[in-house]
C-alpha cells in the first residue's frame, strides 16, 4: 500500500531523513514512535505529497507520487491531526460536508445522509451537527476530525498524534474506536504517537524512529523481547 524506497528530505541543506525504507501492507495497523523531531511527520507528509522526496521514491498504492496527481491523491487519503484541521468558522456538518463536495459529490441529500452515516460511525450524536468545534470537547473535535478524514472513504489512513491532547479516559475509548473502525473499513493506518503504550496497543508492527532513521519496525512483541540497541531498550523500559 505505501513504499518508500531509499528516501532521503531537507528542508534546505538541514537532512532530517536519511535513506529511509519503509513498507506498510494492505489494512496494516503501523505505529510510528521517536523523539521530538526526529522526523515522523515529515515521514507522513512524504506519504501524501504534502512534501516530495529529495532523494529515493515513495510509492501509494504502486504508484510513484511524484508521478500522481497529488491533490487527487491527497483526497484519497485521510489526514487527522492533533488540534488542527477543522475549520473554525464552519458548522460540524459543513466542515465534514466540505470534504465531500470537493471530492464531487454535490448533491446535498446525499451529502447530509452521508455527514449522518459518518457521525454514526465515529460516535457522535446528530445534536452536535450545527456546533462549531469551539463549541465541542476535545473528544468530540477528534471524533469530527476523524469523520471528516474518513469522508472521501479512503484506503490509507495518516494519523498525526490525534489523541495527543486527550485525557486519558477519552484517549481510550478513541483507541478502542479506532481500531474497530480499522478493522470495519479495512483501513492502512500509519499513526504517530509519544505515547509507547499506545504505540504498542494499536500497532500491528511498530516503527521506532531517531534522527531521521529507522531504528527498529517489528510486532510489539519482537520490540519488547528484542529490542534493536539501547535506544530502543531505553523508549520501552518503564
Ligand atoms: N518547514 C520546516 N522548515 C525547516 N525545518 C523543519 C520544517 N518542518 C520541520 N522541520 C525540522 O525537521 C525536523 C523533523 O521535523 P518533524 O516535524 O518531521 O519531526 P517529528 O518527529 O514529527 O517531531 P514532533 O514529534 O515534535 O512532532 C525537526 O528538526 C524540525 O525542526
Amino acid at each position: 500500500m505505501i513504499r518508500m524506497e531509499d528516501v532521503s528530505y531537507s528542508y534546505g541543506k538541514k537532512e532530517v531523513l536519511h535513506h529511509f525504507n519503509l513498507h506498510v501492507k494492505e489494512g496494516e495497523f503501523l505505529t510510528v514512535i521517536g523523539c521530538s523531531g526526529c522526523g515522523k511527520t515529515t515521514m507522513l507528509k512524504l506519504i501524501n505529497a504534502l512534501l516530495l522526496p529529495s532523494l529515493g521514491t515513495v510509492y501509494v498504492q504502486g504508484h510513484d507520487i511524484t508521478k500522481t496527481d497529488h491533490i487527487a491523491l491527497r483526497r484519497s487519503i485521510g489526514y487527522a491531526i492533533q488540534n488542527k484541521g477543522l475549520f473554525p468558522h464552519m458548522t460540524v456538518e459543513d466542515n465534514i460536508a466540505y470534504v465531500l463536495t470537493i471530492s464531487g459529490q454535490k448533491n446535498k441529500k446525499q451529502n447530509q445522509k452521508r455527514v449522518l452515516e459518518l457521525l454514526n460511525l465515529v460516535g457522535l450524536e446528530e445534536s452536535l451537527l450545527k456546533r462549531r468545534p469551539s463549541e465541542l470537547s476535545g473528544g468530540q473535535q477528534q471524533r469530527v476530525g476523524i469523520a471528516r478524514a474518513l469522508a472521501a472513504k479512503p484506503k490509507i489512513m495518516l494519523m498525526d498524534e490525534p489523541f495527543g491532547a486527550l485525557d486519558e479516559i477519552t484517549r481510550k475509548m478513541m483507541q478502542k474506536e479506532l481500531l474497530a473502525l480499522h478493522k470495519k473499513l479495512g483501513l492502512t493506518v500509519v499513526f504517530i504517537t509519544h505515547d509507547i503504550r499506545e504505540a504498542m496497543k494499536l500497532g500491528d508492527r511498530v516503527l521506532v524512529m531517531n534522527q531521521g532513521r529507522a531504528v527498529q519496525l517489528d510486532r510489539p512483541e519482537v520490540i519488547l523481547s528484542h529490542p534493536a540497541n539501547a535506544f530502543v531498550q531505553e523508549l520501552i523500559s518503564d
